[in-house]
């Protein structure tokens, strides 16, 4: 029998040199070490996607990370993409299959930023492409030329949602977060319930909640900043991660 639950991070496929590779960044690993005290496995991003079907039923949660890439437009609207958009496609059609298939397990699912939108996106929501240029919007991204901590230090306040989780584990309505993205939630796929909102109105967090009365949703949290940075040095982060590995602990539990 396991000790710590097994907990699985769909990769980007990055070209490195001549060779594309399958990378998790090291923060989101960490993360789920040091935070939710599970163990990390990496699931490859392969074109055309494996069946991860029979290594789902293995795990106990599923981390999707952030990227610098962005979901193809095609997956949640008919606009093009924009000149210079960076994609990754085999990393699309891996988490965007993964994530309904995570929910009808009832694994346990942690989306943060890129990862936030491809859960929106497999459940039927949109994007906005360029939040920065819509009118009444903020500035979301990060300045790339500032040094990592000032770019991953908090950025913005969050207002939570009155009885949501993040309420409870912030034990406030309100907590500050770092901001480090250019798309954002258009409309909120079915099924997911708003958890945080930026001052300009944007939906930074939700979480699964399908309303059907004597079935519990799984625990699925989505949130649009990074938690998982310097996640043991912050209170709110580490409390995200933790209410994550409780879920973990509970699914390793009843697989048993
Ligand atoms: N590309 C999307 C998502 C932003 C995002 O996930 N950024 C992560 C940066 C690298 C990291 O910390 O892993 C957008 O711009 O909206």
């Amino acid at each position: 029998m396991r000790s710590s639950p097994l907990v699985g991070l769909p990769s980007d496929r990055k070209q490195i040199g001549p060779h594309p590779f399958h990378a998790v960044g090291e923060k989101y690993l960490r993360a789920v070490v040091d935070g939710a005290g599970c163990l990390p496995v990496l699931l490859p991003s392969l074109s055309p996607p494996l069946d991860l079907g029979d290594l789902l039923d293995e795990l106990d949660g599923l981390v999707l990370t952030g990227a610098h890439s962005n979901i193809e437009p095609h997956h949640y609207s008919r606009e093009a993409s924009f000149p210079g958009n960076e994609h990754d496609p085999a990393r699309d059609l891996n988490t965007l299959s993964l994530v309904p298939r995570a929910i009808e397990r009832g694994l346990p699912v942690l989306a943060i930023c890129r990862g936030m939108q491809e859960v929106n996106v497999a459940l039927g929501g949109s994007l906005h492409q360029k939040v920065h240029d819509l009118i009444g919007y903020a500035d979301h991204r990060e300045n790339p030329d500032e040094p990592l901590g000032v770019r991953y230090a908090p950025a913005h306040p969050v207002a939570l949602a009155p009885g949501g989780w993040l309420e409870r584990i912030a034990g406030s309505s309100e907590a500050m977060v770092n901001s480090l993205h250019g798309q954002g939630i258009r409309e909120l796929a079915p099924g997911l319930v708003v958890e945080a909102t930026a001052p300009d109105g944007l939906v930074e967090a939700a979480r699964l909640d399908r309303g059907v009365s004597g079935q519990p949703d799984p625990f699925l949290l989505a949130v649009q900043w990074h938690p998982e940075w310097r996640v043991t040095e912050n209170p709110f982060y580490l409390g995200i991660f933790q209410a994550f590995a409780a879920a973990c602990r509970q699914r390793a539990q009843q697989r048993r």
